[in-house]
This record gives C-alpha cells, sequence and structure tokens, in this order.
C-alpha cells in the first residue's frame, strides 16, 4: 500500500496492491499496522456498499455531529469521479479535491469528519464500498447539493436521488465543523 498524497488535509489517498493470476485479481483494501504507520488508526464501526449505473451522482453527503464519522471509500468494480468538498471552518474551508477511482487500479480514500463526499459513476455497475466510524444515523445524515460549489461534473443532468437533488446550496450551509 502507497499513500499517495493528502487530497485535503489529512484526506489521504492511498493505491493499493492488486494480485491478478489466470483465476483473477485479489486486492487488499485495510491493514491496520500499514494505516498505524501513517497516524490512521480507526476502529471502523460500519461497512457497506453501493452500486451505481452510468451518470449516477451520489453525494454530497456527510454525517454532522455527534455522529460525524471518518470514510474510507473504494471502487471494487466500475469507475467513479470521486468529489471531496472541505467542511472544516478555516483556510480550507470550501476547497474542493477529486480524483478517479477504478477497479483497475485500486485505491482507497480515507477522510476525516468534515468532508462532503460524493461521486459520479462512469459506466454501469460502480462498485462503491465504505467504511465509517459511527454507526449510520438518519437524523445526522446531511447533504449539500451537487451543483452549488465550484465543481464541473462533466454533465448538467446527472441521475440523482430525489433527496439529493433537495440538499441545500453550499451557499447556505453553516458549518458545525
Ligand atoms: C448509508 C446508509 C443509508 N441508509 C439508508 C438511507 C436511505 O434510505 C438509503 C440510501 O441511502 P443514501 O441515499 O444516503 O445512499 P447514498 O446516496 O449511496 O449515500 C452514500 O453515498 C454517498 C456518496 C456517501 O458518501 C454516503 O456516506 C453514503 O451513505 O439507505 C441506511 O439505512 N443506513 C446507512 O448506513
Amino acid at each position: 500500500m502507497h499513500f499517495e498524497s493528502e487530497l485535503l488535509p489529512n484526506v489521504w489517498h492511498i493505491s493499493l496492491p492488486r494480485f491478478q493470476d489466470k483465476r483473477g485479481i485479489l486486492v487488499k483494501t485495510f491493514s491496520q499496522s500499514v494505516y498505524q504507520k501513517h497516524g490512521i488508526n480507526i476502529n471502523w464501526r460500519e461497512e457497506f456498499y453501493s452500486f451505481s449505473n452510468k451518470d449516477v451522482v451520489r453525494g454530497m453527503h456527510f454525517q454532522t455531529p455527534p455522529a460525524d464519522h471518518f470514510k474510507l471509500i473504494y471502487c471494487a468494480s466500475g469507475s467513479v469521479i470521486d468529489v471531496l468538498l472541505d467542511l472544516r471552518k478555516g483556510p480550507g474551508y470550501g476547497k474542493v479535491a477529486h480524483v478517479k477511482l477504478e477497479s483497475d487500479k485500486p485505491s482507497v480514500i480515507v477522510m476525516p469528519p468534515g468532508i462532503a463526499h460524493g461521486f459520479r459513476s462512469l459506466v454501469d455497475h460502480s462498485l462503491m464500498v465504505y467504511k465509517t466510524s459511527t454507526e449510520y444515523s438518519m437524523d445526522q445524515d446531511a447533504g449539500i447539493h451537487w451543483d452549488s460549489f465550484s465543481f464541473d461534473w462533466g454533465l448538467d443532468h446527472p441521475i440523482t436521488s430525489d433527496r439529493d437533488a433537495g440538499h441545500i446550496s453550499f451557499l447556505d450551509f453553516v458549518s458545525p465543523f
């Protein structure tokens, strides 16, 4: 595992080893000792996954305190443009980072509380896997409208949930982080 870079302060992009042979492929996504060496020592409490078809946009999601959490994500199949919006008060507030996640070149993103996360699927059946450091809390499940901050998703009419279409604009957001 190679800790590539900090996409935003304390947001890690980690490239993963990918072992291929005539049977197929094996990818290791998490190793406690390797992560601990880089100061990432999280008690992951939940894991879940989603499939998304081409031009689906999910996000921008985050959990507010006291359910705010660290989040680990990776694309196990397909490819997405992953987008991160910094909601933490301070000089980095509003900064955006994005990176292509694809199963052919596997990598993981680990983000701390205060980062809104979303992605655009580039193909059908993109499989996104998540770990979080808190258990899901519907009352603290919040979002910012995907098209309300400075990022070009490359399309005007993505497939979104009604809920995501109704999130507040980033301009109206007041950060609790
Ligand atoms: C995450 C979660 C969701 N749900 C329910 C809530 C909704 O009724 C339904 C779908 O949830 P949502 O529309 O929030 O799913 P996504 O839009 O795929 O959200 C996910 O993708 C974006 C990009 C993220 O970063 C979020 O962390 C992640 O939750 O599952 C639960 O009951 N438990 C859970 O832990």
